[in-house]
């Protein structure tokens, strides 16, 4: 059975998509956390003009499990490193790149094979695994997500305002929604779940039901 969960920036889709591979046994495939390591890559060389082929040179691992997706860069797990608003920004400009998003639906394809998988990110039902057997896309209000993500890098000890993440993450729904190839939409087939005024357990049983009545 393959997954698919998809969404904007703060969502709730990684902690969603977390605990579902959790409850479910299946490995969790956090797409963005790839995008992530290579706008990582991007900004420590001060550059996005990186032909795909050359990023994919990189010595990295990924590990997929249940509940959990692990990027090694030359041996060394790459964690909080990946996940600041710059290097989201950086993962965001490639991911208007045609050339690279296709190397890197190619390299989740090759990745997860004929396997069992909850995938989450951005083009998970639409491109990447457009065959799943559930298409989700957990969105909620750009305020709502904005507390979120600002509530979650405080809690990292990070000095954020809210204006300033209100303002990446629209400018970078606004990047992501209008890239003239891959434009980031919901799947045709997925159920839209808006969690502005939801819980996690509320959205995750929620889930669950819908998975369990087929
Ligand atoms: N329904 C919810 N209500 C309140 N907080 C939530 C809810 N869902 C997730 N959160 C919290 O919001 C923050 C962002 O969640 P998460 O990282 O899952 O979003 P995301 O869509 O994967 O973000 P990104 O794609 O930018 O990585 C986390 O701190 C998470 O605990
Ligand atoms: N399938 C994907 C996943 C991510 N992106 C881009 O990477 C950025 C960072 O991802 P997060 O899930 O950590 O926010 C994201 O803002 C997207 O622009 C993508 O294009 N496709």
């Amino acid at each position: 059975m393959k997954i698919a969960i998809d969404g904007p920036s703060a969502s709730g889709k990684s902690t969603i998509a977390r605990l579902l591979s959790q409850r479910l046994g299946i490995p969790y495939l956090e797409t963005g956390l790839l995008y992530r390591f290579f706008g990582y890559i991007a900004y420590k060389r001060g550059t996005i003009e990186l032909p795909p082929d050359e990023l994919f040179k990189e010595d990295f691992k990924v590990v997929i499990d249940v509940g959990k997706t692990e990027v090694y860069w030359k041996g060394k797990r790459l964690s909080e490193e990946l996940r600041g608003e710059e290097v989201g920004r950086y993962a965001s400009l490639l991911g208007e790149v045609p050339a690279f998003r296709e190397r890197m639906i190619k390299f989740f394809r090759e990745l997860v094979g004929s396997s069992q998988v909850v995938g989450e990110g951005r083009d998970v039902g639409t491109h990447i695994f457009p065959q799943a057997d559930y298409k989700f896309f957990i969105t909620a209000s750009p305020e709502e997500r904005a507390r979120r993500r600002y509530l979650e890098l405080k809690e990292r000890g990070m000095d954020v305002s809210y204006e300033d993440i209100l303002k990446a993450i629209q400018e970078r729904d606004y990047r992501d929604a209008n890239r003239p190839l891959y434009p980031f939409k919901p799947a045709e087939d997925a159920l839209i779940i808006d969690t502005t005024n939801k819980r996690v357990e509320e959205v995750l049983e929620y889930i669950l039901s819908i998975i369990k009545e087929r």
